[in-house]
C-alpha cells in the first residue's frame, strides 16, 4: 500500500459534516421511514413523560404540598379535612409519577430497539449493495483500489455508520424533542425566568463552536497520523522479508516510533479538546442553576412565582444541558461517519465495468476454441499502450507458446482472453465472434486461466478443484461438493496427476486448507489449480507461468499434466523458459508489447533471431547452474537483441 496514497487520500476525506454526505445516507434511510416514523412517535412519548416530571412536582408543591402545610398549622377540623384531602391527592401524584416513570423506561426501551434495528438494517443494505458492487467490478477496479483497503471500507468503515445510524440518529430526535419541549415548558411557567436561564446558551453556542473548529483539525489530524501508522504496518508487514534480508529491523522501528508518537500526540491533542468541551458545558449547565435558583429565590420572595415554579425551573434547565454536554460524542462519532461514507460512496461511485453487450450473439453450449486477437491494441491508462497492433491465432486444439521479457504483455494478453480487460483498438474473437459480443459469464466458461500463484479458499481439496462447478454454489459455500460432482473432481485430479498427492494428504479430498493455500507447497497449491481447470474442461486453457514457482520434479508432474490436455482443446502457455513451449504448435515472441516472431521452435531457432538468441542464453545457462532460468538475465539479452538485424523486428502480422 503507497505510504503517499493514504494519506492524501485521508487528507482529502477527513473533512467535516457535509450535508451533501448527511442527505445521501438519509436516502438508505427512506425504505425504512415506518420503524423511523414509530421510533419517533415513541421518543416524542419519552419526552412527554420525562417533561411530565416536573411539572407534577410542581403541582405537587404548589397545589398540595403548601397548602397542606399550611393547613397542618391549623387546630380546627376543616383543616384536618383539608390535609386528608391533599395527603391522598398527593398520594395519587406519587403513584401516576411512578406509572410516569415505569411509561417512560419501557417507552425507552422500545424507542431503542426499533430504531437500532432499523440503523442495523440500513447498515446491512450498504455492506450488501458494496460487495455486490465490488463484485461486479472490472478488473481495473481492482487496480485502484487494493484488497486491503476494501477490506476495510466493507468492514470498519460499514461499522463506523452503524454506530452513527444507531447511536446519533436514535438521540436526535429525542435531544430535539427535550430542547423544544423543555423551552415549551418554561414560558408557560414563567417568561422573566425562561429568559435567565436561555441566556446561558449564549456562552454555549461560543464554546460549541470553539468546540467544532478544534475538534475537526484534532479529528483530521488523529485520521492523518493512523493513517500513516497503517500504512507503514502494511508496508513493513508485507516487506518483511526485504527488512531482515537488509537487517533494517532497527532503523525501520525507529521509523515506526516516531509515526506512533506522532499519532500518540495526535490522539492526545483530540482527547483535550474533547476533555474539556464536556466539563466547559457541565459548568455553564451548574452556572445556569445557581443563576435561575438566586433569581428565582428572588422572584418567589417577591411574590411573583410560586415554589413550585422555581423547582421545575432546576430541573428543566438540568434537562435542556444534557444533550448539549452529550453533543461532543456526537459530533465525534458524526465525523468519523462522515469520513467513512465519503470513503464508502467513492467505492459506490466507481462504475468501471466491463459492459455486457446490448444484443448477445447466440453462442454455443461449448466454443470450438478458434482465438485470435486481431489487430490489437491495449492501454491500462490512456495512451501507455502495453500492447501495439498484436495478431495472433491459435486454431482448434491447438497449443501455442507466448514468451517474452518481463513486461512484454503477455498478462495482459491472458487477461483480454478472458475479457478482464477491454481492448482499445482492433478484436479479441473467440470462433470468429468479438468477446465483447457475446455474454461475460459464458465466455469466462470458456476460456480457463491457471495463474502463477494460483487462488485457493480455505476449505476443503475437494472444494477448491470444484469451485467452478455446480455443487459449489451450497449455501455454506463449505466443502461439500455433491456425488456427481466429486467424481468430476476425481476424474480431474487423475488427469493432470495429482490424485495421488492429494491422497497423501490428510484427510485426502476432504483435506482442509486454509486461506491462500497455506500449508501446501507451490507444487501442490498448482496441481489443485491445475484440476480445477480440468475439472471445469473448458475449450480454451491459458496457463500463465503455472510452471514458474515449483521444483523440477513437480514440474515434470505439471508438465505431464498439461501435455494431458493438450490436443483435446486450445491450449495458451505463457512461460519464461522457453523449454516449457518449445513442444508448442506455435511460439509467439512479445517484445515490449509486439509481436516480434512466430513460428514452431525449429523455425525460430533457424531464424537466428530473437527467440534464438534467448534459447543460447538459456542452454548456456543450463550448462551452468543446476536450476536454469533466464528472468534475471533477461534484460541484459533483450537490450542486446535491440541491436539485432531489423530482419527479426518484423511485426507478428508479417510473418
Ligand atoms: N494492472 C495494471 N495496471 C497498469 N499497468 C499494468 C498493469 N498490469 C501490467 N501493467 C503494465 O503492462 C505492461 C505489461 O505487463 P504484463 O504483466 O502483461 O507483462 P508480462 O509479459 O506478463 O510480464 P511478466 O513476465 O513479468 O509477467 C508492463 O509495463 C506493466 O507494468
Amino acid at each position: 500500500m503507497p505510504l503517499a496514497v493514504d494519506i492524501h487520500e485521508e487528507q482529502a476525506l477527513a473533512r467535516s459534516l457535509d450535508r451533501r454526505l448527511l442527505a445521501r445516507l438519509l436516502r438508505y434511510a427512506r425504505p425504512h421511514w415506518l420503524p423511523i416514523t414509530v421510533g419517533i412517535v415513541l421518543s416524542l412519548l419519552v419526552t412527554v413523560a420525562d417533561l411530565a416530571r416536573p411539572y407534577l412536582f410542581k403541582v405537587a408543591i404548589d397545589e398540595h404540598l403548601v397548602v397542606a402545610v399550611r393547613a397542618a398549622q391549623g387546630a380546627d377540623a376543616a383543616s384536618a379535612a383539608t390535609l386528608r384531602e391533599h395527603g391522598a391527592a398527593l398520594w395519587r401524584l406519587a403513584a401516576v409519577l411512578l406509572g410516569l416513570s415505569v411509561a417512560s423506561q419501557a417507552l425507552a426501551y422500545a424507542m431503542t430497539f426499533v430504531m437500532q434495528r432499523t440503523g442495523q438494517s440500513i447498515v446491512f443494505r450498504i455492506r450488501s449493495e458494496l460487495f455486490r458492487h465490488v463484485e461486479s467490478r472490472a478488473l481495473a477496479f481492482f487496480d485502484r483500489h487494493p484488497a486491503g483497503r476494501l477490506v476495510t471500507r466493507l468492514a470498519n468503515d460499514t461499522e463506523t455508520l452503524s454506530e452513527m445510524y444507531t447511536s446519533v440518529v436514535v438521540s436526535l430526535f429525542r435531544d430535539l424533542f427535550v430542547l423544544v419541549g423543555v423551552l415549551v415548558a418554561m414560558a408557560r411557567l414563567d417568561g422573566p425566568l425562561t429568559l435567565a436561564s436561555l441566556a446561558w446558551l449564549l456562552p454555549v453556542g461560543v464554546a460549541t463552536w470553539l468546540f467544532r473548529t478544534r475538534a475537526r483539525q484534532a479529528f483530521r489530524r488523529v485520521r492523518v497520523h493512523l493513517a500513516r501508522v497503517n500504512a507503514f504496518l502494511a508496508e513493513n508487514l508485507n516487506g518483511m522479508w526485504l527488512v531482515k534480508a537488509l537487517s533494517r529491523e532497527v532503523r525501520q522501528m525507529q521509523r515506526f516510533d516516531e509515526e506512533n508518537g506522532a499519532y500518540l500526540r495526535a490522539s492526545m491533542g483530540e482527547l483535550s479538546v474533547f476533555a474539556t468541551f464536556r466539563p466547559a458545558i457541565d459548568f455553564l449547565g451548574n452556572a445556569a442553576v445557581a443563576a435561575v435558583l438566586w433569581y428565582g429565590g428572588v422572584r418567589v420572595a417577591g411574590g411573583q412565582v410560586e415554589y413550585g415554579v422555581l423547582y421545575a425551573f432546576l430541573s428543566y434547565v438540568r434537562q435542556m444541558f444534557q444533550p448539549i454536554g452529550d453533543l461532543a460524542e456526537k459530533y465525534n462519532v458524526l465525523q468519523a461517519a462522515m469520513a467513512s461514507s465519503e470513503r464508502i460512496f467513492q467505492i459506490l461511485d466507481d462504475r468501471t465495468a466491463i459492459p455486457e453487450p446490448a444484443r448477445p450473439a447466440p453462442v454455443p453450449a461449448r466454443a470450438r476454441g478458434h482465438v485470435e486477437l486481431r489487430g490489437v491494441w491495449f492501454a491500462y491508462h490512456g495512451q501507455d499502450w502495453v500492447l501495439e497492433d498484436v495478431s495472433i491465432e491459435a486454431r482448434p486444439g491447438e497449443t501455442i507458446g507466448l514468451v517474452g521479457a518481463t513486461g512484454a504483455g503477455k498478462s495482459s494478453i491472458v487477461s483480454l482472453l478472458s475479457r478482464l480487460y477491454d481492448v482499445q483498438r482492433g478484436a479479441v474473437l473467440l470462433d470468429g465472434v468479438d468477446v465483447r459480443d457475446v455474454p461475460t459469464d459464458w465466455l469466462r466458461r470458456q476460456v480457463g486461466v491457471v495463474l502463477q500463484e494460483p487462488v485457493l479458499f480455505s476449505g476443503t481439496i475437494a472444494y477448491n478443484i470444484g469451485f467452478g462447478l455446480r455443487g459449489d454454489g451450497q449455501a455454506d459455500g463449505a466443502a461439500s461438493p455433491d456425488a456427481l460432482d466429486m467424481e468430476r473432481i476425481r476424474q480431474a485430479a487423475r488427469q493432470v496427476g495429482a490424485d495421488a498427492i492429494i491422497e497423501a494428504l490428510p484427510g485426502g479430498y476432504a483435506h482442509a486448507i486454509s486461506e491462500r493455500g497455506a500449508g501446501l507447497s507451490a507444487g501442490q497449491r498448482q496441481l489443485i489449480a491445475l484440476a480445477r481447470a480440468a475439472a471445469l474442461d473448458p475449450p480454451v486453457l491459458v496457463l500463465d507461468e503455472a510452471t514458474a514457482s515449483v521444483d523440477s520434479e513437480t514440474e515434470a508432474l505439471v508438465q505431464q499434466a498439461i501435455r494431458s490436455m493438450a490436443g483435446q482443446r486450445t491450449l495458451i502457455i505463457v512461460a519464461h523458459r522457453l523449454a516449457t513451449v518449445a513442444h508448442a504448435d506455435r511460439i509467439v515472441v512479445l517484445h515490449r508489447g509486439q509481436v516480434r516472431e512466430q513460428g514452431t521452435h525449429r523455425e525460430l531457432l533457424a531464424r537466428r533471431g530473437l527467440y534464438y538468441t534467448l534459447w543460447r542464453l538459456q542452454s548456456l545457462e543450463a550448462d551452468d547452474q543446476a536450476a536454469p532460468r533466464y528472468a534475471s538475465r533477461t534484460a541484459g539479452s533483450l537490450a542486446t537483441s535491440r541491436a539485432a538485424p531489423a530482419s527479426t523486428m518484423r511485426p507478428a502480422s508479417s510473418t
